[in-house]
């Protein structure tokens, strides 16, 4: 099948060379040093999910209408990518891979004529130099239908997926994406310390804080009438046990993710935004929670403190000790 994969980074690398080697003609959208690298030396994928060179075709955008558009660019970009892809795409199906809450409304702002589909990537990928991307932890995805999506494509498309990487459907995406969004919460600590997910799950007082940021988002969800979807196993549940267990055993739902992600140490999405110097997706991640309580007249401190801080990286690129983050965070 012709496949259109916008944003060759971390999971879109990841996406492409995996179709690629299952037999499926892979064009990528990419830009900058990514773009040139692709075009000369193929896509180098290594880790969990094994090594394959792809010879994938690369432009700046898709050259060709695909019959499935998979959109892995940060939230911060969709739009643009889109944008700069739409004569491609309408009509196309396509499978938004994105943290965060708000990549399939952006998808269907820009092609309302395309069936949608939201993916959440549970899986590790980092994106370290140019035409090479690493499986730090190989776990599935978890696919849901979006607007203008039915049930069938939602299968054609899992089947699709499924050659090439592990998939579980969902029938609530929206649930689905607040589990993640809570998994999530472990990118921003990595982003402010410079240290791994589990270096940071290891750490008694960044572990304490990650708790508390997960506890308030739990909190918030509970007060707004959010319900947590069955994500990898844990259910919604047993994730609303978060909002009242004291903070101690709250602390086992980041030892477990740290656990699922394996010995490789995983930097997270957030942190290699940080060191490729470029602006992070903190806002679409903790910073969604402080949004959804601001709106609902709530305030989510622990996680504003945690999006300013990522920030101030950002800014400065000088990550902060432990002593400093414990400091500034309110828990
Ligand atoms: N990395 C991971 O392990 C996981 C990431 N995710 C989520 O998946 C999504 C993608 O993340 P990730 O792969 O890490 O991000 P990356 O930054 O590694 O990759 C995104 C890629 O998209 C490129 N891009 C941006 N705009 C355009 C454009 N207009 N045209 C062509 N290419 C473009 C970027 O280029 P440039 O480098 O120039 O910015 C970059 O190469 C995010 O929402 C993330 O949160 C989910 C699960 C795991
Ligand atoms: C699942 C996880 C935490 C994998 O690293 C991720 O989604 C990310 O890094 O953005």
């Amino acid at each position: 099948m012709r496949i259109g994969v916008i944003g060759a980074g971390a999971v879109g690398g990841t996406f492409a060379g995996l179709l690629a080697a299952a037999g499926h003609d892979v064009e990528v959208a990419a830009r900058g040093a990514q773009l040139d690298a692709i075009r000369a030396g193929g896509l180098h994928l290594d880790g969990g999910w094994g090594e394959h060179t792809a010879a994938v075709q690369a432009n700046p955008t898709l050259t060709v209408r695909p019959e499935l558009a998979i959109l892995a660019t940060k939230a911060q970009d969709a739009a643009t990518a889109l944008a700069a892809n739409a004569t491609r795409l309408e009509g196309v199906p396509l499978l938004v891979v994105q943290n965060g809450l708000g990549g399939l409304r952006v998808a269907h702002e820009e092609l309302p004529d395309s069936p949608l589909l939201g993916c959440l990537a549970l899986f590790a990928a980092s994106y370290l130099e140019p035409g090479h991307v690493t499986v730090t932890g190989a776990n599935p995805v978890v696919i849901g239908e979006g607007p203008g999506a039915d049930r069938a494509l939602l299968e054609r498309v899992g089947a699709l997926v499924g050659e090439a990487l592990p998939v579980e459907l969902t029938d609530d995406l929206v649930g689905a994406q607040w589990t993640k969004l809570l998994i999530n919460h472990v990118n921003a600590l990595p982003a402010i310390t410079g240290l791994s997910v589990q270096e940071v799950v290891a750490d008694r007082r960044l572990r304490r804080i990650l708790s508390a940021s997960m506890r308030e988002t739990v909190r918030v969800a509970r007060r707004i009438g959010v319900r947590f979807g069955k994500v990898q196993g844990v259910s919604g549940r047993v994730l609303d046990l978060l909002g009242v267990l004291p903070l101690a055993l709250g602390e086992q739902f980041p030892r477990l993710l740290a656990r699922r992600m394996g010995a490789v140490p995983n930097p997270g999405s957030t942190l290699q935004s940080i060191r490729r110097g470029q602006l992070t997706e903190i806002e679409f991640l903790n910073g969604a929670v402080v949004d959804a309580a601001t709106e609902h007249g709530l305030s989510a401190p622990v996680n504003a403190a945690i999006v300013a801080l990522v920030h101030e990286v950002e800014g400065t690129r000088e990550f902060l000790g432990v002593d400093q983050v414990a400091a500034r965070v309110p828990v």
